[in-house]
């Protein structure tokens, strides 16, 4: 049904990211939900190759459908909007939440208290991922970011005492939203004296990390929808320190000259 013209001119292609990400999941549940997406297939890549095909699609003023979340910085760079998701398969508002290991706040009391006290707003985390998708390396835009919001920070570590080098490893996976906030996190934990290490997964073995104690502890679950199935399986096995971010969303990403309003027009 709708717009013949979209379906044929993306091939029935809609560009997604790393194969277990939540939107993936959601992504999957799309296609069988909307019956006029049927023919239509999710193509796996990353992150970062989803990015590449969305700058090469908009420079010729293709169309293009990708699967998109915000906080990003595609939406500062390119005049972006999001389809209608009329069946709610994409969930309503998300948070970002921060997820530690047991025994965390017994051993680490210090680095509990920061990874507790973390939060920031999708602006905040903007200012960051622009600065690494413009080429800064991640540690430097971080540490640049903390050196300039000092008063935000010393929120954060308030009631932290000072540590001698004990190691702390974050768990994250490359999702450009991700990639900013473990790695301010990562620069605050290293100011009150962590030796920290950031360890790079995909979104299961995120989780498994978390929960098993291989890593102390993650600021990347996309919540109470996108990683609702991780959860069920290791949320018995994590401490939920709450929300890091307020106002995320996921969903279905069209450059606005493309001429659909909502899912149901593809
Ligand atoms: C790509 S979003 C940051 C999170 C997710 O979809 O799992």
């Amino acid at each position: 049904g709708g717009n013949e013209g979209i379906g044929e001119q993306v091939d029935y292609k809609i560009i997604g990211i790393e194969p277990g990400a939540g939107i993936m999941q959601a992504t999957e549940t799309a296609l069988e939900e909307y019956e006029n997406l049927a023919d239509w297939s999710l193509v796996e890549s990353s992150s970062a190759a989803m990015a590449s095909e969305l700058q090469k699609a908009y420079d010729k003023k293709e169309p293009i459908i990708v699967t998109g979340w915000t906080p990003h910085w595609k939406f500062a760079k390119f005049d972006l909007k999001y389809l209608e998701d009329p069946k709610g398969v994409y969930g309503e508002a998300e948070v970002i939440q921060t997820l530690v290991r047991e025994g965390l706040q017994e051993e680490q009391p210090s680095a509990y208290t920061v990874l507790d006290q973390f939060f920031w707003t999708p602006d905040d985390m903007a200012n960051v991922m622009v600065e690494i998708q413009e080429g800064a390396d991640p540690a430097e835009a971080a540490a640049a970011w903390v050196e300039e919001n000092s008063d935000k920070v010393a929120e954060w570590t308030n009631g932290a005492e000072e540590v001698d080098g004990e190691k702390i490893k974050l768990a994250y996976v490359a999702w450009d939203s991700e990639i900013a906030s473990t790695n301010v996190v990562g620069k605050v934990l290293e100011s009150i004296g962590y030796d920290v290490d950031l360890l790079q997964l995909d979104a299961g073995p995120m989780f498994a990390a978390v929960a098993e104690g291989d890593a102390d502890g993650m600021v990347a679950a996309w919540l109470p929808g996108t990683h609702a199935s991780y959860m069920e399986e290791y949320g018995d096995k994590l401490v939920d320190l709450g929300p890091n971010l307020e106002g995320a969303a996921i969903g279905l990403v069209v450059p606005t000259y493309v001429e659909a309003d909502s899912i149901e027009d593809l």
